[in-house]
């Protein structure tokens, strides 16, 4: 095979997977779009996240900051030499992460190192087939670190929170599947979708569960009792008003595809492999002698555009306050701010995630004077031109959870007022923004490109020897949007959200197969 070229069509469809969402997936949001009503949260997220999905096909560039897990699936025709296939893939990854394609997302698990090129010890996953057709099936998926969180296994039987037992057949996988979509909340950046894996073990059902993620969005499972199981699932799933982002709404689910496999008889797992939106994966038939794509996978049927000019109707019909705010920002005006205003900010904000705020938590000061200051959980995908000036590629928010240990002791430590992020905060946060005067912002998850769009410049960086995505980025923003879903007055629509939708889960209990 001529490997220079297969490495062209593995960079092509990196760089697509990661930048243009399949039309399948496109028709799948349209269809959500149409079901929200105009002017309420939902709605409005939705029409960040469309037209941030426009922006990263006409910037080429990430849909959404979180790179994810690449994971290849490849058959090659008998004879195929797979270590060519591999090193091939692996020098389109590099190319692909030096070019801002791709997030460095590969994490040294004990000392916290990024390798830099997204290449490391189980970085990318590449997994091999053989089969008897004459050319090479390559599969790809990113699938990002916030959905991957939201993955669950179930072993039958179980007590389920809501929906009570879980028993072993196909009702009690019907219960896991609806509380599965519960338990996920906005945090995985609903509205999401779902592979299933009934059987195997532990490892094999939740492989099983990710192939699914390979299915179209529009196939239709031969298995009867399955395709019953899907379609239950798509029809009532979003009567748990989860909504986008976990706002509350009509839409919850996007796609729901389950697979089966035989189990031993000790073990019974229900695996579910929970995906954003930003559903990224792709597929290329390859020629197994020239190396050129000859085919394209889930790019059936028309274009899906999204239209615009319903955006503007919808942001006039909103009826959400809009604030706006510069740092440093005061106790004052904080407190004035409620669940459900619609912040802009301008001025400066700093990025913090999972190593920033460990470090702060023990840390006597910080790089900067944070007092009256913005916190930004997000990990950019950035690129330094030859003048060593950093540009911001895609810059959305990361799932704010893992930092509620922090948070609370962090804000009132060094006098942050306001942090933004996704998938809202719990009980400790809510507490400390009460007692300190602080304001959580919920930005839309997997909106990169929107984002990216609202920062100015980057005035500095620090704390870089946590690597890109962990470093503290000094930004400076125009017009960047966000809605307060947590107060300084005990409110939260994260827990709201989370009762109503654990009342409803729990409609869900009588037997539906039996
Ligand atoms: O790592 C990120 O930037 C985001 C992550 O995918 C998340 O959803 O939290
Ligand atoms: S931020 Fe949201 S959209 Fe992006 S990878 Fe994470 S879960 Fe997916």
């Amino acid at each position: 095979m001529n490997l220079e070229t297969f490495q062209k069509s593995m960079y092509t469809l990196i760089v697509e997977t990661s930048t243009n969402l399949p039309k399948d997936v496109r028709r799948a949001v349209k269809r959500a779009k149409e079901r929200e009503n105009a002017g309420t949260r939902s709605a409005m997220s939705l029409d960040t996240i469309t037209t941030n999905i426009k922006m990263a096909d006409e910037n080429i560039s990430p849909i959404c900051q979180d790179t994810g897990m690449p994971t290849f699936k490849i058959k090659t025709p008998v004879g195929a030499n797979q270590l060519h296939i591999q090193k091939a893939i692996y020098a389109a990854i590099e190319q692909a992460t030096k070019d801002s394609k791709l997030r460095p997302n590969s994490v040294d698990s004990l000392d916290g190192s990024n390798s830099g090129n997204n290449l490391g010890p189980g970085t990318p996953v590449i997994k091999f087939e053989q089969w008897e057709e004459d050319y090479i099936d390559a599969r790809l998926i990113l699938k990002g670190g916030g959905c991957e969180n939201k993955n669950i296994q179930y072993s039958l039987p179980c007590e389920l929170d809501g929906i009570g037992k879980a028993g072993r057949d196909l009702d009690g996988i019907r219960k896991c599947i609806m509380h599965s979509v519960y338990q996920a909340q906005g945090q995985g950046c609903s509205a999401g979708f779902i592979g299933v894996g009934i059987g195997g073990d532990r490892s094999s059902g939740y492989d099983l569960a990710k192939a699914q993620l390979f299915r179209g969005v529009d196939d239709v499972n031969e298995h009867e009792d399955l395709r019953k199981l899907e379609e239950y699932v798509m029809e009532h799933a979003n009567e748990l008003g989860i909504g986008t982002m976990g706002f509350g709404g009509e839409t919850t689910l996007l796609g729901c595809k389950v697979g089966v496999m035989n189990r031993l008889p000790a073990s019974f797992f229900v695996s579910v492999a929970y995906n954003c939106w930003a559903y990224r994966r792709l597929g290329v038939a390859v020629h197994a002698e020239t190396g050129e794509i000859s085919e394209w996978f889930y790019q059936d049927g028309e274009e899906v555009s999204f239209d615009t000019a319903q955006s503007e109707e919808q942001e006039v019909k909103s009826e959400s306050r809009v604030v706006t705010l510069e740092a440093p920002i005061t106790e004052e005006q904080i407190r004035e701010l409620k669940v459900g205003d619609v912040v802009q900010i301008n001025g400066m904000m700093y990025t913090g995630r999972d190593a920033i705020h460990k470090h702060l938590s023990t840390a006597d000061s910080a790089p900067v004077d944070l007092n009256g200051q913005v916190i930004y959980h997000c990990g950019p995908v950035m690129m330094k031109d030859e003048d060593g000036q950093w540009h911001v590629k895609a810059a959305g928010p990361t799932t704010s959870i893992r930092e509620e240990p922090y948070q609370g002791d962090i804000m009132k430590r060094f006098g942050i007022r306001a942090v933004i992020g996704k998938g809202g905060m719990g009980p400790k946060t809510l507490q400390a923004l009460g007692e300190h005067g602080g304001v959580y912002l919920n930005a839309i998850g997997g909106a990169a490109q929107y984002y990216a769009d609202c920062i100015k410049g980057v005035e500095g960086v620090d704390l870089m020897q946590f690597g890109i995505p962990e470093a503290m980025w000094h930004l400076r923003v125009e017009g960047f949007t966000a809605v307060v879903t947590m107060d300084s007055h005990g409110n939260s629509l994260h827990k709201e959200v989370d009762k109503s939708s654990l009342e409803k889960l729990a409609k869900f209990k009588e037997p539906v197969f039996s």
